[in-house]
């Protein structure tokens, strides 16, 4: 059952504290509770997903986050490579975590991608060949809600059908998705792709959004995979919890265990900011942390498992001098390319009426249908460039292979600029450009020992010769693309100063900096590495260097950032980890 008072738990052994209850943590729960004999409790910082509407309704994805209750409200640190700037980084602080709080795009990164994982790691587990297999656990393939025939828009052989996570394509059209399916029919750089999900099929091309959704409702590891198996009574999910540290149980082989955590009540949900005194729970098996990639990395660092020079420097003991935690921190980029559009051909004028917007909330409550039941795109693709691009003559591909894609391109009619309001007229376009393979990489440290601290995060973005050229070349490309016939009569002009005047390589490069955000995907501060590499923080089992009882399950292990969205290739992951922890012995 998901509780709320700590003292239920005090002092408690568990065979399994997985800390942190969002999209890696709750699978990893719902999988090992099938055993009835295990014992598993779940501690998250946030509160219960339930009854929220924001988070329900498909449509509200991208106004749950950021500076929200629901949110860590953190902000990156200023970003020498987009002109000193900072920005919201926003993470999930609910149920579900981020899959609660997330755009809801749904795919699993390329095949090229996980047998990069497989070869880095040691482990041919981790290939597609062995991966595949979990889309058919997780996948719950669902119609779409305006019962459209869908013929032609997927390739029904690449889902599962059984599974526990629901995903769609579009419920609802737009004006927007006969110009741009038509315009793959004309152009050479991005034809039509019938199937977005990734894996062994390629996922260059444009073609339809696939959507972790079902039936108009979000769908997401709370109400996939905790719904189906909160009653049951080897199950404790303890929300408001906020993991402060891991606490040292003695050794094993020569090798400190971690099997006891310490919490406090999440500030403002306790009496006292922050919490009182901390409670203990411990694992008699195992702890997992599974609090995402920001989260893990700073509990790791709080317990004195980091990089000795970085916990020296906030006062923290060092017990295991694990060098690359908080490192190889990587991101994917947002930069908003906006366009001005024929009047009246877009959906701006409906998020301006609140009347329509009423009338719309009203569809979705009585029928879970509508413009709210749909995501807020319904086409999306993915790109590469040439294989004789200047770039190469210096830099090897980053790309896990040459069927990857180096960029995203993602079809909004409507105004869309995180942390820009929408103007108060005119109608727009946005085609959002995503740097997949980012060759820059961040770190996240500690500010200070103070476990409520907000740590310092630093992805470093457009650092590197290949991300900006390759951010400058999907902004030309995406330029061709809108000179298609079935697009160039829609769109009537670009919007915004830097980018009207960004015609030569060093305009649209000043461009970039000045507009690129994130997509919210950071991995890499707790990357797997082959058993006996120093090059990482945990082994190819998720188990943590140099620690015993201890083992990461989220985003954070993936060394390199999948050249998708990351819901789903977390979601994989932590199928997977749950069979490796099955199979092990105690
Ligand atoms: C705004 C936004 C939009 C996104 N859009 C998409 C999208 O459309 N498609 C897609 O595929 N991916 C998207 N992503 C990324 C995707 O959601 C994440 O990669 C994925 O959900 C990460 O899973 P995780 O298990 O690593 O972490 P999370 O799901 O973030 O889970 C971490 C959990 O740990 C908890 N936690 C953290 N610290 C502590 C602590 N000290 N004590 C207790 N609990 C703690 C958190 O509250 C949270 O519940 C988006 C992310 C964001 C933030």
């Amino acid at each position: 059952a998901t509780i709320t008072d700590a003292s239920q738990v005090a002092s408690k052994t568990f065979d399994y504290v997985i800390v942190g209850g969002g999209t890696a943590g709750l699978v990893v729960a719902s999988r090992l509770t099938e055993n009835p004999n295990v014992s598993v409790l779940v501690l998250e910082a946030g509160i219960s997903d339930e009854g929220i509407f924001q988070i329900q309704v498909p449509f509200l994805g991208p106004t749950v986050l950021p500076n929200t209750p629901l949110d860590w409200n953190y902000t990156i640190v200023p970003q020498a490579g987009m002109n000193g700037r900072t920005f919201a980084y926003p993470r999930g602080k609910l149920l579900g975590g981020s899959s609660s709080a997330n755009y809801l795009f749904h795919q699993y990164g390329t095949d090229e991608d996980w047998n990069r994982l497989g070869s880095v790691s040691g482990d041919a587990g981790w290939s597609w060949s062995n991966m595949k297999k979990y889309v058919q656990k997780h996948e719950k393939f669902t119609p779409p809600v305006d019962g459209h025939n869908t013929t032609g828009q997927f390739i029904p052989k690449l889902h599962g059908f059984n599974g526990l996570t629901s995903v769609s394509l579009p419920g609802a059209s737009t004006p927007l998705d006969p110009r741009v399916i038509n315009a793959t029919q004309t152009s050479s750089e991005y034809p039509f792709n019938q199937d977005m999900s990734g894996g062994d099929h390629s996922l260059l091309g444009i073609g339809w959004l696939q959507s972790s959704a079902g039936g108009g409702v979000r769908s997401s590891s709370s109400t996939s995979y905790l719904a189906p198996a909160n009653s049951r009574p080897n199950l404790t999910v303890l929300v408001n919890a906020t993991v402060m540290k891991l606490i040292q149980t003695g050794t094993k082989n020569g090798v400190p265990s971690f099997k006891s955590v310490q919490f406090g009540s999440s500030p403002g949900t306790g009496s006292t900011p922050g919490g009182g005194a901390p409670t203990t729970v411990s694992a008699k098996k195992e702890v997992i942390l599974s609090a995402g990639s920001v989260g893990t990395t700073q509990i790791l660092q709080l317990s004195g498992i980091g990089n000795q020079r970085d916990l020296q420097a906030v006062k923290i003991k060092t017990i295991v001098n694990s060098p690359k935690v908080g490192y190889n921190l990587g991101d994917h980029t947002l930069l908003p390319n906006l366009y001005n559009v024929q009047p009246g051909s877009s959906f701006d004028d409906f998020l301006r009426d609140p009347n329509q917007i009423n009338d719309a909330v009203n569809q979705w409550v009585t029928t879970k249908t509508g413009r709210l039941a749909n995501n807020v795109v319904n086409n999306f693709g993915f790109a590469r460039l040439p294989r004789n691009a200047t770039i190469f003559k210096k830099n090897k591909d980053p790309a896990p292979g040459p069927k990857s894609p180096h960029w995203e391109v993602i079809f909004g009619n409507f105004w869309f600029n995180p942390g820009i309001p929408q103007p108060s007229t005119g109608d727009f376009l946005v085609v959002v450009s995503v740097l997949l393979n980012p060759t820059s990489r961040g770190t996240i440290k500690l500010k200070s020992n103070n476990p409520f601290d907000k740590p310092l995060i630093d992805p470093n973005y457009l650092t590197t010769d290949l991300d900006i050229f390759t951010m400058r070349e999907s902004v030309k490309s995406i330029n061709r693309f809108l000179a298609e016939p079935t697009l160039s009569n829609y769109v009537v002009s670009r919007f915004g100063d830097n980018f009207v005047s960004a015609d030569d390589d060093s305009s649209i490069d000043a461009y970039v900096r000045s507009l690129t955000t994130t997509i919210f995907h950071p991995v890499g501060t707790a990357s797997i590495s082959s058993k006996n590499s120093n090059n990482g923080v945990v082994n190819p089992d998720l188990t943590v260097k140099g620690a015993d009882g201890l083992r990461v399950i989220d985003a954070s292990v993936f060394p390199f950032v999948p050249s998708s969205h990351t819901q789903g290739p977390v979601y994989l992951l932590a199928e997977r980890a749950s069979d490796i922890i099955k199979a092990a012995k105690y």
